[in-house]
């Protein structure tokens, strides 16, 4: 399989992998970006985590074209893979509407594979290129996934994701204290020596810093290949490697297997395995109620739930109907860190709940019951 690692060209697409734990603010910056006049026309690719989709939902309606990506996690599957490059060549047929494309992974996924991938494909490598991987990072909360105990000795996303960077942002910056921003750069910056690292407060960045900064430069590509895993000097047959860790505790593909690094030779349905080890204890799950809720209930099931269990509850996600209100609410939860508010009408929308916990030790039946009695019937 040939792989095409050249200098960055103009005519070419830039791509830029927005990736960051769950919660760190992905979303938001999103958002941002795509309400911010920028001159760039944006199309967006979203993976989700868990099987109930949240997200789309709470990126906000624009012209720029979004495709979810469901099922799986892009790092994890080839065949979530494959998806991604059908997208893109989906994209890439009326590509005059649009000049850069952003790719959120999953919050759990690690994003190498996801930019390997544009790599594998000979026809969307030839039209595309890697503008960056940008990677937030929760200045309140990234110290418990970087120093996760649990993992020891297991891949940790949170730092691969910072490993694999070429712009770092610390968002939440209105949460940490000077001193303790200064010490989170430190670590950051033993994990990475050369991406620029940014602060952000709400995903407010100067946008230039982020988009359109040709990551892939010529100095870069070695680098980069390393980071890419690709080997650059077996000549023009060079293989890639993929190394495609499943992060997606949802995910149940027979061919997965969560305790295995799944090594790609060019063989893209053939994975080859070897040992390795990395988190299963963390789980998503979803809950689904056609009744609308009581507000103050919910909200003081949540507050009170999450406070007590929130350092094993990572992220929790929600669109609520709540009785006698014409407006559907947005939960938003980063551990203990609640926020639940009225957003949009629901005009035409058939009005239902929907809620993503992930993390560990979750009691599902426990939940259920919890959402249950806070329903408002
Ligand atoms: N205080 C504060 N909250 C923020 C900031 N940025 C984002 N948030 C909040 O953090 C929560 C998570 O933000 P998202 O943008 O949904 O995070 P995400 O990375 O897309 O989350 P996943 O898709 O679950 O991985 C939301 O409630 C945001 O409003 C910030 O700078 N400061």
């Amino acid at each position: 399989m040939n792989i095409h690692i050249e200098a960055a060209n103009q005519q070419k697409l830039p791509i830029t992998i927005l990736t960051g734990f769950l919660g760190s603010g992905k979303t938001t910056l999103l958002n941002y970006i795509l309400t911010e006049r920028h001159g760039h026309r944006i199309a967006v690719i979203e993976n989700e985590f868990g099987e109930v989709d949240v997200d789309s939902d709470l990126v906000l309606a624009s012209d720029e074209e979004i495709f979810q990506m469901q099922n799986g996690c892009i790092c994890c599957f080839v065949d979530v893979r494959n998806d991604l490059i059908d997208v893109m060549k989906k994209l890439l047929s009326h590509k005059d509407k649009f000049d850069h494309i952003i790719v959120e992974t999953s919050g759990l996924a690690d994003p190498t594979p996801v930019a390997t991938a544009f790599f594998v494909d000979r026809t969307v490598a030839d039209e595309v290129e890697l503008d960056a991987v940008v990677t937030l990072v929760d200045a309140k909360h990234i110290d418990q996934h970087l120093y996760d105990p649990v993992l020891d000795g297991s891949d940790n996303q949170a730092v691969n994701q910072i490993v694999a960077a070429d712009r770092i942002i610390v968002n939440k910056i209105d949460l940490a204290g000077e001193e303790a921003l200064g010490s989170l750069e430190g670590s950051l910056r033993k994990l990475n020596q050369t991406a620029p690292i940014l602060r952000s407060s709400y995903g407010v960045v100067e946008l230039s810093n982020i988009l359109g900064i040709n990551g892939f430069r010529p100095s870069y590509v070695r680098e980069r290949a390393e980071i890419l895993d690709i080997d650059l000097d077996e000549d023009h047959d060079a293989h890639h490697h993929i190394h495609a860790d499943c992060h997606d505790p949802a995910c149940d593909h027979p061919d997965h297997d969560h305790h295995h690094h799944h090594h790609d030779h060019g063989h893209a349905h053939e994975p080859v395995r070897r040992p390795h080890q990395h988190d299963a204890t963390v789980k998503s799950h979803s809950f689904v109620y056609p009744d609308p809720f009581d507000r103050e209930k919910l909200a003081t099931f949540l507050k009170g739930y999450l406070g007590a269990h929130g350092d094993d509850i990572f992220r929790t996600k929600g669109i609520v109907s709540v009785a006698d209100d014409d407006r559907f609410f947005v939960l938003q939860a980063v551990h203990k860190l609640v926020d639940f508010r009225p957003d949009h009408a629901w005009g035409e929308d058939k009005r239902k709940s929907k809620f993503v916990f992930i993390g560990r030790n979750l009691d599902r039946d426990g939940i259920d019951r919890n959402l249950r009695a806070c329903l408002a019937i």
